[in-house]
């Protein structure tokens, strides 16, 4: 299969969807790989190591889209890459369709064969090539939300540790999945108190046992939420409902009971975020101010730590892509349900049950497209 590795063109974007590693082993299968010149400069990759694997190197993306059979790419195409898309290509990245209407109605309208990295589900509800993410956006969560406190960016004063003699900074954490529990963590590791809401009372459990009980687990209904986040410094948004736009569980109202210069991290915003006030940010400009309150909704956090998170996601994606391009699209989502269920376009038509609830589209049968 033709492969091609555009460069990522998402504001300060830095990952690269595949590695020399990954090239090596897809011509190994095979395969002809070809990526755009200095995609992998952001990651500390030149294009000598990538020739070095065994890729050809192409200056313009426009010729690494318009040969290739499979596009991997990091984050989801934007605008200005729309026009690549065609009917025939099989594109495997992240989508995250039910917050993106234009998006799938350009590969709905295209017919492309899409696959979300995010959708890809094991039978045990696991989110394979969503979690290495997840877990740097957690880490990162509480690591921007402590900058986001500094007094002089407009943030109230409180550090995260305390001091002796005084308070420890109050940090709730919404969802206690991957993001969840990774920011919990980081947070805690600073000092702080940190609560985490949820409503899977089995996962509320594993944290306990995780985290030997340095990290409080609450119930999250709206008024457990609505009590929590009133006095909180930092709050850190990371629910998902797989596949689906993020239920909005903070009011603009719960954000002005909280003190001024308090800090909220939505770290689920890419599926649309779990705060009413939540807006999509960039990393030039990632914060913005709601009635005195800093929000943070940057929808790509681990492209800042882009070596870390390009191999933490090319360990995870290389399997699948390697899969994908041995057995083509069909055969490889007919071998695993898993790949299955990542199938979110395909032929002008959409598979992703979450999306369709989401963008009112009628969603078409997985099933019977394999059969
Ligand atoms: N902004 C960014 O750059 C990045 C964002 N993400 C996003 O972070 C979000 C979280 O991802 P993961 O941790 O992997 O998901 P996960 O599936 O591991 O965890 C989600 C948690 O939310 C909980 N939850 C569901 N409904 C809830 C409710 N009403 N109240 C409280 N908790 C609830 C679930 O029980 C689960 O424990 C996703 O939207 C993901 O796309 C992930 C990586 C990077
Ligand atoms: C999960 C995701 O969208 C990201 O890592 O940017």
């Amino acid at each position: 299969m033709r492969i091609g590795v555009p460069t990522e063109v998402k504001d300060h974007e830095y990952r690269v969807a595949l590695t020399p590693a990954g090239v090596d082993t897809l011509v190994r299968h095979g395969h002809e790989v070809t990526v755009q010149a200095g995609a992998g400069l952001g990651a500390g990759i030149t294009d000598a190591d990538y020739l070095d694997a065994g890729a050809d190197i192409a200056a313009e993306a426009a010729s690494v889209w318009g040969d290739a059979e499979m596009i991997l790419k990091v984050k989801e195409p934007v605008p200005a890459e729309f026009g690549y898309l065609r009917e025939g290509l099989l594109l495997f990245t992240y989508l995250h369709l039910a917050a993106d209407r234009a998006l799938t109605e350009a590969l709905l309208a295209k017919r492309v064969t899409a696959v979300a990295y995010e959708t890809v589900a094991t039978d045990d509800g696991g989110l394979p090539l969503l979690a290495p993410m997840s877990e740097i956006a957690g880490r990162l969560g509480a690591q921007v939300g402590a900058d986001a406190l500094l007094a002089p960016g407009g943030g109230s004063g409180v550090l995260l540790g305390g001091a002796a003699g005084v308070r420890r900074g109050n940090v709730v954490v919404l969802g206690g999945g991957t993001a969840g529990l990774a920011a919990a963590r980081v947070a805690a590791g600073m000092g702080a108190d940190v609560t985490v809401m949820d409503v899977n009372p089995v996962r509320m459990r594993q944290i306990d046992e995780l985290t030997g009980g340095t990290v409080r687990t609450r119930f999250s209904t709206p008024l457990d939420v609505a009590g929590a986040v009133a006095d909180a410094d930092l709050v850190i948004g990371a629910v998902l409902v797989p596949g689906s736009r993020t239920p909005r569980l903070i009011t603009h109202a719960m954000v002005q009971a909280m003190r001024p210069g308090s800090v909220l991290v939505d770290i689920a915003i890419d599926q649309g975020g779990c705060f009413e006030d939540s807006h999509v940010t960039t990393h030039s400009e990632p914060t913005y101010e709601v009635d005195g309150k800093i929000f943070y909704a940057v929808g790509n956090m681990p492209g800042a730590v882009s070596y870390t998170s390009t191999y933490a996601l090319t360990n995870a994606t290389l399997p699948y892509a390697v899969a994908l391009a041995d057995n083509g699209w069909r055969d490889a989502c007919r071998q695993r349900s898993d790949l299955a269920r990542g199938l979110a376009t395909h032929a002008g038509a959409l598979y992703t049950d979450g999306v369709g609830q989401a963008l009112d589209l009628d969603v078409a049968d997985v099933v019977t497209l394999l059969a």
